[in-house]
């Protein structure tokens, strides 16, 4: 069946479900955001979201600590999970239909990630969540984003963070630091941007990918991008 819904990859990272303590889930924060895609879903847009993991554990900080990355970054995935059924659930009591898929095996809890079976599922109007990253270590969630965002021909990532764009430097760091409105992937690569990861940059480069960057702080941003407004910041192919 053809369809002509636009098709979006939501990058939420896991401090975005945390709230203001920094750890763990908020239940109001969970619930504006789930609210929010809940709404984009039922006003017509296909809705891939993929969770991150940093609220719970990063194998990146654990290595730095001395532990084994490998085992770091199975437990960072594992985190990563934990949000997905967190999300898929605040979804649904938000009002819309929500799937959940793993890109590891965890047979008794969901569905393996499959191109086939993700855009069945969205084609039915559900909104899916990916948790599981890409299923190995070495990756982030934001390279698993890009990675599932050209698996499933979305139209566009839409990367909702802790700052509202991309900036000269790092905002957070360098108070002189000025927004882009628009910047190419090209460019964002050649002046080493670290609002996403290099290796997903250069994925969402190799595979045209625009990216729309703004905060996941601003109530009603993730709707007014969905609805083409000028929200945050534009990375384009
Ligand atoms: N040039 C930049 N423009 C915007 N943000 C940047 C930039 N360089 C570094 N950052 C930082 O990158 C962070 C987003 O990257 P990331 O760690 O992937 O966030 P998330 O936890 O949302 O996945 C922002 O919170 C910001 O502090
Ligand atoms: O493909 C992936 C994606 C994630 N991870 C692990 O899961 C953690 C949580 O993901 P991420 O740091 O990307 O979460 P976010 O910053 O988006 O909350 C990472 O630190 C890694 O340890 C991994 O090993 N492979």
């Amino acid at each position: 069946m053809a369809d002509s819904s636009p098709r979006y990859l939501l990058k939420l990272s896991g401090e975005a479900l945390a709230g203001p303590q920094g750890f763990g889930h908020d239940a109001a924060t969970m619930k504006r955001i789930a609210g929010e895609i809940a709404e984009c879903a039922n006003t017509g847009a296909q809705m891939a979201v993929v969770v991150g993991g940093g609220n719970i554990i990063r194998g990146a900080r654990m290595a730095a600590d001395g532990g084994d990355r490998v085992a770091g970054d199975h437990m960072g995935m594992l985190g990563t999970l934990i949000n997905g059924i967190a999300m898929r659930e605040a979804i649904r009591e938000a009002g819309a239909a929500s799937n959940l898929f793993s890109g590891f095996p965890a047979p008794t809890m969901c569905e393996t990630f499959s191109q086939r079976a993700v855009l069945a599922s969205l084609e039915a109007g559900e909104v899916v969540v990916l948790a599981g990253g890409t299923g190995s270590p070495f990756f982030t969630t934001d390279t698993g984003a890009t990675l599932r965002a050209a698996e499933i021909g979305a139209d566009a990532i839409l990367k909702a963070t802790q700052v509202d764009g991309v900036y000269s430097a790092d905002p957070k760091t360098d108070p002189s630091a000025t927004r882009y409105a628009t910047i190419s992937l090209d460019e964002a690569l050649a002046k080493g941007l670290q609002v996403m990861d290099t290796a997903a940059l250069a994925l969402a480069r190799d595979n045209a990918l625009p990216i729309i960057v703004f905060s996941i702080h601003q109530p009603g941003a993730l709707g007014s991008v969905v609805a083409g407004e000028d929200v945050g910041s534009r990375i384009t192919p």
